[in-house]
Order: C-alpha cells, then structure tokens, then sequence
C-alpha cells in the first residue's frame, strides 16, 4: 500500500470556502502538498457555500465545471481541499469520470513516498489503512444518497467480500501496531537518557518546511558531543522529515541537554495520521523545553503557529514552557537579527551568532533550577568524581588530602544526589 510510484500529474484542485479566515491560505498550502507529491496544477476551482452538499460535496453546477476545466487543461486528477466522506468520494469519482482524492489522501500519500524508515513505514501503512477502512466498498453502481456509512447499507454477495475485506485490513492494522509497539520509537530517548542519567531534553516542533532540522543541524555543528555526530536531513521540500531523531549537544561549561528532531505540521493534518505519529511525537511529549521554529519569511506564519499550536494540543502537549524561534530572518530585510524578546527568538539558523544566543537562551531555560556549590568526593567514591565530569558544569577540581574537592554547578536532580558531600562553607 505504501510503495506509491512517484507521479507527475496534471492536477486540478479545488476546495468550498465557508467565510473561514484562512481559506485562500489553506488552497495556497494545497497546492504546495501537489507540487510536494511531484504534480502540477492547472487549474483551481472554488466555490463559496455556507455547508457542503451531502452527496456530493459541491454543487451540481460546480462539479460541471470542474470536470470541464480539468479535461480543457488535460487534467488526470482532481484534488479536493477537504477529508471527503466515502460516499462524497465515490459520487464525485462517478461524475467528474477522473481519479478524485481528498486532501487526508494527498497527504498520506506524501507521507508514504517520503517514509524510509521501518517505524515511519509502518505509522504512514497503519493512518493508510484507517483511512482506507470505511472506504471499502462492494460495489459503487448507483450514486450513494448521503455522506458516510456507504456500503453497509448494500445487501446481498458483495457484503460478505466487504466483511471478509474489513477483516484483513483490521487484522493488519493490529499487526502493525504490535510491530510499532515492540520498536518502540520511544526508546531512542530514553536509552540515550538512561546512558547519561537523565539530563534534560528540548524538543524542536513547528511547521513543515520550517527549519527544524537546520537548526538541529546548526547546534550540532557547534555543540555535539561527538564531532562525527549524525547530522538530520534537511531539504527545501514538506515533510523531509518522518522520523524522530535524539542527539546529545555540550555547551561550553559542560552543560549537557537532549534535542530532537520531529515531524512538522500542516494545516488538517490527518487525525488518523497524528494517532500513527503519536510514538514519534513522544519525545516532544516528554520534553522540558520545545522549541517552536516558525518560518518568519512566509507572510503565513501566524497561521503556521496557530496550527502548530491546535496540534500540539490535539496530541496532548501542553503546559511545557516554549520558545518561539522566528527563523529564515536573513529573507526578511526588515528585520534584525538575532534579537531576543522575553521567549520571542528572531534569528536564522543559517547563522552561528543566532545559534549561540540560541543556545544561551535554551540553557537560561533548563538550567535554571542550577546551583554552584563545592563537594568533596571521597578517594573510595572515584565514580561520582566521574559521575561530576560528565554531567555537570565543573569550574573547579583541587585534589587534597581527604578527598577530590569538586566546584560544579548542578541541576536540582544532580544536587540531591551529591548533597551528603556537600562541603559547607565556613
Ligand atoms: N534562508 C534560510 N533558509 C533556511 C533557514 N533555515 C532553514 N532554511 C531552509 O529551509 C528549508 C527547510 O529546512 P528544514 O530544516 O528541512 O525544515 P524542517 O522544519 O526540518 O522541515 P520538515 O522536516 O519538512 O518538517 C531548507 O531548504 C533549508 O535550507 C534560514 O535560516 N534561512
Ligand atoms: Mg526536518
């Protein structure tokens, strides 16, 4: 199901505006996803009602129209700035007489071409598949009547198929979330924080195409732990990245901190494709910091955020503290940068002085609860002396007679655990 061949297709695509505020934005973004997906659109049709007509979505005069202008303008395909219902679907396939596809379908199939790893593979086949599921359709003769349910209502042979049909598919999609379970994408994470006892982790999130990734990459340029540290892909295009990715970064006084890399959002992000990418998303969950890379160079960002934000809700991130990090300014003329506001970030990740007021301000943030004080570590406890060197900020180390006389700043986690060598001051 998910080895879609890259296409390029002449595409009309067209949508119902409502009065909604970001309608024009929402078909501007569509056609993004089109030319994401390798086609091309030549025509754009729309409509204005107050509410889509059941059976077939637009008006009887509009779907004349389109199927018109896509065979004037040699389109194959018709896309629709919607998640249809089974039955819309079917009805239009029928009249316009081309392939016709929904936005969620467009989405998911973009999602499948760019999926390389075994769990993005396995999280675009499962949304594939719940997607596909209420779509399965004995026979598609007569013109449904209304949206949803569809076929069941149909007696006879071909029920028996569609059971049988559902069955397979619902057996599959419990296959693969058991083979999603038992990778456990989570893992990542926790096995890198469990090597080097839980120091904090900051998660980058935001829109597709917004430069998570080059400033995941800027950072580790400066700051990985390992010069050979993997660098993530970056790319001019949507959805470059399906997968997680969780690197260690050293600040300049031994601070030590997490970041990771996810997924971007997009406006109507498919719920089914969201619950997929629930494991991947965990990360960002489990953060103490996000991050939110907004892309400042598309006059769109303000609705980029909103969405970014209804999204993090709809996955259950909230009350995390958050920066907002206005990147791409060096394609804004009008601005300088970087310039810091309270939690508010102008900056470009294609630049080293951004990415060091970056990394100050990730630390004023996480580190905040940190402490300096002066321990003096027993010759017999040499692993906490270890324990010290790597993990906290040391500025001191004086080797005496009683002892190795350690002056470190410590997060409030490390100072419970060296608190019985505390040495007080006099
Ligand atoms: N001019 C400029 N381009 C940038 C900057 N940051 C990122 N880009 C470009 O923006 C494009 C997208 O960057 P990515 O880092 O792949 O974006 P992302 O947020 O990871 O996107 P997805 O993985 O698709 O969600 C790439 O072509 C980058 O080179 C910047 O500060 N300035
Ligand atoms: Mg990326």
């Amino acid at each position: 199901m998910q080895d879609n061949q890259p296409q390029s297709e002449l595409v009309l695509i067209a949508g119902i505006s409502r009065g909604q505020d970001n309608f024009d934005y929402s078909m501007t973004e569509l056609t993004e996803l089109a030319k994401a997906h390798g086609d091309t659109v030549v025509a754009d049709v729309r409509q204005n009602l107050d509410r889509a007509i059941g059976a077939t979505y637009f008006g009887k005069g509009k779907v004349d129209e389109i199927a018109e202008l896509a065979r004037a303008n040699d389109a194959t395909t018709v896309i629709i700035n919607d998640e249809l219902s089974p039955s819309q679907l079917r009805n239009l396939n029928k009249l316009i007489g081309l392939h016709v596809i929904d936005r969620t379908q467009l989405i998911l199939d973009i999602f499948a071409d760019r999926a390389k790893s075994k769990a993005a593979k396995t999280q675009v086949e499962i949304a594939q598949l719940q997607y596909a599921l209420p779509r399965l359709h004995p026979s598609a003769n007569k013109l449904d009547q209304q949206g949803g349910g569809g076929g069941l209502a149909n007696r006879g042979a071909g029920e028996t198929k569609l059971e049988m049909d559902k069955r397979v598919l619902n057996k599959r999609i419990a296959r693969l979330r058991r083979e999603l379970k038992e990778a456990d994408v989570g893992a990542q994470v926790r096995r890198v924080q469990r090597d080097t006892n839980a120091v904090p982790v900051v998660a980058l999130v935001g829109y597709t195409n917004a430069g998570k990734s080059t400033t995941m990459n800027g950072l580790l340029d400066l700051y990985a732990d390992h010069p050979e540290t993997k660098q993530v892909f970056e790319k001019d295009m949507l959805f470059a990245t399906l997968d997680t990715s969780v690197r260690q970064l050293t600040l300049p006084d031994n601070r030590k901190f997490l970041l990771s890399d996810t997924v971007g959002f997009v406006s109507k992000l498919p719920h089914h494709l969201i619950d997929a990418f629930k494991a991947t998303l965990a990360e960002a969950a489990n953060a103490d910091l996000l991050i939110q890379v907004v892309d400042y160079s598309d006059p769109h960002y303000p609705e980029m955020m909103q969405i970014t934000e209804q999204t993090l809700k709809t996955i259950g991130i909230h009350d995390i503290p958050m920066i907002t990090a206005y990147n791409k300014a060096d394609k804004r003329p009008d601005t300088h940068y970087p310039e810091l506001n309270g939690d508010q970030f102008i900056y470009s990740a294609q630049d080293p002085a951004s990415l060091h007021q970056l990394a100050r301000l990730i630390t004023k943030h996480i580190f905040a609860d940190a402490e300096t004080h002066t321990y003096l570590i027993p010759f017999s406890e040499g692993q906490l002396v270890d324990f010290m060197n790597r993990e906290t900020a040391v500025s001191a180390t004086d080797y005496t007679d009683d002892g190795t006389r350690i002056t470190a700043t410590v997060n409030a986690a490390q100072a419970g655990r060296l608190a019985q060598y505390l040495v007080t001051e006099s």
